[in-house]
């Protein structure tokens, strides 16, 4: 007797990355707004009076829903109770929301640069018009990491036992794209318009992106009358009992925490670096961003590259300790008041792409030789939910530690003097973030021996 194999929409080639571009397009603008003020620190201050806690708090809002109000965990619920079609297109509205409300404050639609409110938790005297921005920013955070899960779990669905590894990648590597436009371009635009306009770009890219959604649902809907019965056997759903067998494993522990400590210093990277370029590099306003632009610009192609490096010859934990070790020379470097090259900076950023293609390479591949395959899905989410505690309070630190470093610095710039901030007291806190990194991979490189996870052995059996 024989088996005729059932052919479904996701083993045409052209369907299934068809599926992969417009999610990754969906990604690509969340990506972008979520960088979209970041070069813009130095033009917020000269022309809305904004200082460093105002520019910490309105970019560490990012993760504060998540972390507080544990959206990272409803999210995961909602998605495994009403699926991806249902998940696709609230993350894009929530995203929408959450970047109009940001754009209505920056354009003085909502709150007033003249009213001021008191943020207890963090001690901060802000203008309304900066907390509306924040709590934009805030509503957006939820909408993007929930459409990055969302993502995540439909490209799984199209390409299970096919390409996952490299549509995994190409997904990030074009989301990537969205960090460095803004940063590269937004400095520019903000100068040439203003800081409003140029956030408003964005969100009308933040709405093709949900049109995308629309298009990529008619394709899941089409891929689901096919695979009704497989597709409801996968075991990627958020369960509360999940949390529980996971959080008892010491090796997941130093997954999320390598996590943490190394995203933290990446992603606020993106948020300060551009104005450590101006003040201690001496870069102009228009081109701020673009040297940090170099660093998602590098992990494009290297990703990739990293990731069949890990697949064929193996080595995880090492690759990991090895990005970790970069990270200290990188921040060590910007750390140290005496190199105020723009040759060492840009060889500076070229060091930390190459971290920051290093580590995610081999860290995400990691997980599911650490978790069972049943619970990724809740293990994804949980180590996405300790990642955002650092997404939230490392640019909140670094803003009012700047501030408190520089008095009267943000005040001056606003005044129109020529005058820089110095940072290197506060650049101690990436230094170190970047050590703790460095002994959580040497601990999981450790775990890894004791409990022979697998972490340096290749993916692909040769
Ligand atoms: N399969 C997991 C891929 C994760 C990619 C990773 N994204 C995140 O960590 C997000 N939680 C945060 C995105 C922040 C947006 N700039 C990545 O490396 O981008």
């Amino acid at each position: 007797m024989t088996n005729a194999i059932k052919q479904t929409l996701r083993d045409s080639k052209k369907a299934r990355w068809t599926a992969l571009v417009i999610l990754s397009f969906t990604m690509f603008a969340g990506y972008m707004f979520t960088e979209v003020i970041s070069p813009l620190k130095p033009i917020m201050e000269r022309t809305l009076a904004m200082n460093s806690s105002d520019f910490g708090f309105i970019t560490s809002a990012y993760g504060l829903f998540n972390v507080f109000l544990m959206m990272l965990v409803i999210v995961g619920i909602l998605l495994d109770k009403f699926g991806i079609r249902f998940s696709t297109i609230s993350s894009a509205l929530i995203m929408i929301i959450g970047g109009a409300i940001k754009f209505a404050a920056f354009k003085g639609l909502i709150g007033s640069p003249d009213a001021t409110i008191h943020i207890p938790l963090v001690d901060l005297d802000l203008t309304t018009q900066v907390f509306w921005a924040g709590f934009g920013f805030a509503v957006f955070g939820v909408g993007v990491e929930y459409a990055g899960i969302t993502v995540s779990k439909a490209v799984a669905k199209w390409f299970k036992g096919k390409e996952i590894a490299l549509a995994m990648g190409m997904q990030v590597a074009i989301a990537r794209v969205g960090s460095f436009a803004p940063l590269a371009f937004g400095a520019k635009i903000a100068n040439t318009y203003d800081v409003p306009t140029t956030i408003l770009i964005v969100v009308v890219f933040l709405i093709l992106g949900l049109v995308g959604f629309f298009y990529y649902n008619i394709m899941d809907r089409k891929l689901d009358a096919e695979i009704v019965v497989e597709d409801g056997a996968h075991g990627d759903d958020f369960k509360f009992s999940d949390l529980l067998v996971i959080v008892g494993n010491w090796g997941f522990w130093l997954i999320a925490l390598l996590c943490v400590f190394f995203y933290s210093t990446v992603f606020p990277f993106y948020k300060y670096g551009p104005d450590l370029m101006v003040n201690k590099f001496g870069v102009s306003e228009d081109w701020a961003g673009f040297l940090p632009s170099l660093v998602p610009f590098g992990t494009m192609l290297l990703t990739p590259i990293f990731g069949s490096i890990y697949d064929k010859k193996g080595k995880g934990a090492s690759i990991m300790i090895l990005g970790a070790v970069l990270l200290i020379i990188v921040h060590g470097i910007f750390y140290l008041p005496f190199i105020t090259s723009v040759v060492a900076a840009f060889f500076n950023v070229i060091l930390l792409g190459i971290a920051f293609s290093l580590v995610p390479s081999a860290m995400w591949p990691s997980v599911p030789k650490i978790i069972p395959e049943r619970q990724l899905g809740s293990a994804y989410a949980f180590i996405f939910w300790v990642q955002n505690f650092g997404l939230w309070g490392i640019p909140l630190a670094v803003g009012i530690v700047l501030d408190k470093t520089n008095p009267g610095v943000a005040e001056a710039k606003a005044a129109g003097e020529a005058i820089n901030y110095d940072y290197q007291t506060t650049w101690t806190i990436f230094v170190v973030l970047t050590v703790l990194a460095l002994i959580t991979a040497l601990l999981l490189k450790l775990e890894d021996k004791r409990k022979g996870y697998g972490l340096e052995l290749p993916n692909i059996k040769q």
